[in-house]
C-alpha cells in the first residue's frame, strides 16, 4: 500500500527550509510574509512564476505552515469564472479566519496564468482588484509571467524561481533514499538529477519509478528506466528533424503528452527553423509542407467524422513526412519554438473578451445593444478617455481597468497619464462606493449651469432660434468664450477662465 503513495507528495517540503534552490526568491518571500504581521503592506500579493517542478506550489504552502496560516486554493480545475473568484477569494480575503482567531488566510491562485477563455471569463479581472482591495496575503502562480495582464502584474512582487540545479538535487534525493530505506549505487543519485534537466518533481517521480520493488539500485537500472520516461516535446522534434530514421521519430512521438493536433503546431513552427536555414533546401522545406498539408487533412477528417482512429494517418505523415523530407542531415543546435499559433490566439481571445465586456457595459450605460456599442459607440468612449474632462467619468461610470482604458484609447502600453486616470478614479470609487457612482455628466452638467459658463442644450437651441439660422455648435463656442451678459463685476475677468468643452466639441 504504501507503494502507491506517490513520493512527490509523500516527500513534498513542509517548510521553506526543505525546498532546494532558489534562495533568494524564498528569502525575498518570507520577507514579504514578514511584512503583513504588521499591517497590509504596499503589495498585497507575490507572483511566483518559473517552469514546472521547481517548487512554486511547495513554496506557498510551506510558507502557510511556517506562518501558521490558514490557505485557501483555486486552481485551473475550479471554475474560475468572476463570480466564482469574488464568492471564493473575495470574501476570504475580507473575512476574518475560520477559528474566528486574527489568523490570515493565505489564497492561493494556481495556474493565474491559465485565466482566458471562456471558464475563466471575467476572472483576471476579478483577481486584479482583490489584490488592490484584499487584507489577506494572496500567492498567483503561473509558469509564464507574460500570462498574466500588466495590471496584476504591477500590483504584485514578482519572485521568479529558476530551474533546481542538480548538485542541488542531490541531497534531497539521498533523504528519500535514507527514508525509504533504499540503497544507490555510484553516481545514481547525479545521474536522476542530470535526466531531470532542472525539474524536481521529475527527479522525485523517476527515483520513485526506479525503486520500485527494489531496496537496491545501481546505475544500470537507470538507464532502462530512463527509456520509459515521457519523451519532452524538444527531444521529440530533436528526432523528427535531425534523424533519418523514420520509425525512431514515430516512437518518440508515441510518449508525448500531445495530440496530433498539438503536435502539427509544433511541426509546422519549427519546420522553417530547420530545413529553411542556409543548411537545408528549398526543396526539402517543400516536401516537408506537403506532407504537413496532408497530416492536416486527416486531422480535419478526425473532427468532421469524430474518428479518432486516423490519427495514426495524420501522424505518421507529420513525423515520418518530415523525417523522409530532408536532404542531409544538419548537425547544429537548433533552438525550437513553441507555435506562435498558440500565442497569437490566446492574444486574440483576450483581446476579443476585453473588446465584448467594455462593449456590454457600454451598452448597460447608453441602454444600446452591445453590438452597436462596440462598432459605433466604444471608439466614442475612447476619444472621451483621452480627455482630460471627461476621463475619469469614463473610467468610473465603466469601471474600467488600465488595460482596458489602454484598449479602447488604442494605445500600446500603460502611461503615466492612464495611470493618473485610473488613480484618480480608484479615488472616485472609493468615495462614491461602488454602486453610488456619481451619474455620467450630472455633476459636471449642474457645475456648468451654475457657473454660467456653459449653456446646455435648450439654451443653445433657444439661442440658435434667436441668432437666425447661425449654427448651434458656433453660438455654443461663443457664448462659452464671451460670457458678456455676466452682471457681477468683481468676478475675474472671462477671457482668463478656461473654457470647458461640451459633448458638442467632439
Ligand atoms: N525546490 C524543491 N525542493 C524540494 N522538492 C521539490 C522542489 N521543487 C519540487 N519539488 C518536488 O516536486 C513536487 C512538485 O513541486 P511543485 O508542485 O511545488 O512544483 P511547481 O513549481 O508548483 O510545478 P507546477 O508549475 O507544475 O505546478 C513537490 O511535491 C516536491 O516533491
Amino acid at each position: 500500500m504504501e507503494e502507491s503513495i506517490e513520493w512527490v507528495e509523500k516527500y513534498r517540503p513542509k517548510s521553506l527550509s526543505d525546498l532546494v534552490g532558489n534562495k533568494k526568491s524564498i528569502v525575498d518571500m518570507r520577507e514579504w510574509a514578514e511584512s503583513w504581521l504588521s499591517g497590509v503592506p504596499e503589495k498585497r500579493a507575490v507572483i511566483l512564476h518559473g517552469p514546472a517542478g521547481v517548487g512554486k506550489t511547495s513554496a506557498a504552502h510551506a510558507l502557510a505552515k511556517d506562518f501558521d496560516w490558514e490557505t485557501i486554493e483555486l486552481n485551473a480545475s475550479d471554475q474560475r469564472t468572476a463570480g466564482a473568484i469574488e464568492r471564493v477569494a473575495g470574501s476570504a480575503a475580507k473575512m476574518s479566519s475560520l477559528t474566528g482567531t486574527s489568523t490570515k488566510r493565505l489564497i492561493i491562485l494556481d495556474e493565474a496564468d491559465n485565466m482566458h477563455g471562456n471558464a475563466d471569463r471575467g476572472g483576471a479581472r476579478a483577481v486584479g482588484s482583490i489584490i488592490k482591495t484584499t487584507d489577506q496575503p494572496i500567492v498567483l502562480i503561473a509558469n509564464d509571467l507574460y500570462g498574466l495582464t500588466p495590471s496584476i502584474r504591477s500590483s504584485c512582487i514578482e519572485l521568479k524561481f529558476n530551474s533546481v540545479q542538480g548538485r542541488s538535487m542531490i541531497p534531497a534525493l539521498k533523504k528519500i533514499c535514507v527514508e525509504e530505506k533504499i540503497m544507490c549505487g555510484v553516481g545514481v543519485l547525479e545521474k536522476l538529477a542530470d535526466n531531470a534537466g532542472g525539474d524536481m518533481r521529475s527527479a522525485v517521480k523517476d527515483l520513485q519509478a526506479v525503486a520500485l520493488g527494489r531496496d537496491e539500485i545501481y546505475i544500470e537500472d537507470i538507464a532502462t528506466s530512463e527509456r520509459d520516461t515521457k519523451e519532452s516535446i524538444f527531444k521529440a522534434l530533436g528526432k523528427i528533424f535531425k534523424s533519418t530514421d523514420p520509425k525512431s521519430a514515430l516512437q518518440a512521438t508515441y510518449g508525448l503528452d500531445e495530440t496530433p493536433e498539438n503536435l502539427i503546431h509544433w511541426i509546422d513552427e519549427n519546420l522553417p527553423l530547420q530545413y529553411g536555414t542556409q543548411e537545408g533546401t528549398e526543396e526539402d522545406l517543400i516536401t516537408g509542407y506537403r506532407h504537413l498539408s496532408k497530416a492536416d487533412r486527416y486531422l480535419g477528417r478526425v473532427r468532421k467524422r469524430q474518428s479518432y482512429r486516423l490519427w495514426r494517418y495524420a501522424g505518421v505523415l507529420m513525423t515520418c513526412g518530415t523525417v523522409v523530407s530532408k536532404s542531409h542531415v544538419s548537425r547544429g543546435f537548433t533552438k525550437y519554438q513553441p507555435p506562435s499559433f498558440w500565442r497569437k490566439m490566446g492574444q486574440l481571445r483576450s483581446k476579443r473578451d476585453m473588446r465584448d465586456n467594455i462593449a456590454s457595459r457600454i451598452g448597460d450605460h447608453c441602454n444600446e445593444s452591445m453590438r452597436y456599442s462596440r462598432t459605433d459607440l466604444a471608439h466614442l468612449y475612447g476619444r472621451m478617455l483621452k480627455d482630460d474632462a471627461y476621463a475619469v467619468d469614463v473610467a468610473v461610470n465603466l469601471d474600467l481597468n488600465v488595460d482596458e482604458m489602454v484598449y479602447l484609447t488604442g494605445g500600446k502600453k500603460v502611461t503615466k497619464g492612464i495611470q493618473k486616470i485610473n488613480d484618480l478614479a480608484q479615488a472616485q470609487r472609493s468615495t462614491y462606493g461602488n454602486d453610488d457612482a456619481p451619474v455620467f455628466f450630472e455633476k459636471k452638467a449642474v457645475k456648468k449651469v451654475q457657473d454660467k459658463k456653459q449653456m446646455d442644450l435648450n439654451q443653445i437651441m433657444q439661442s440658435a432660434a434667436s441668432n437666425g439660422n447661425s449654427k448651434a455648435e458656433e453660438t455654443s463656442k461663443t457664448v462659452n468664450s464671451a460670457p458678456k451678459d455676466d452682471p457681477k463685476p468683481d468676478q475675474k475677468p472671462a477671457a482668463k477662465a478656461k473654457p470647458q468643452r461640451t459633448l458638442f466639441d467632439f
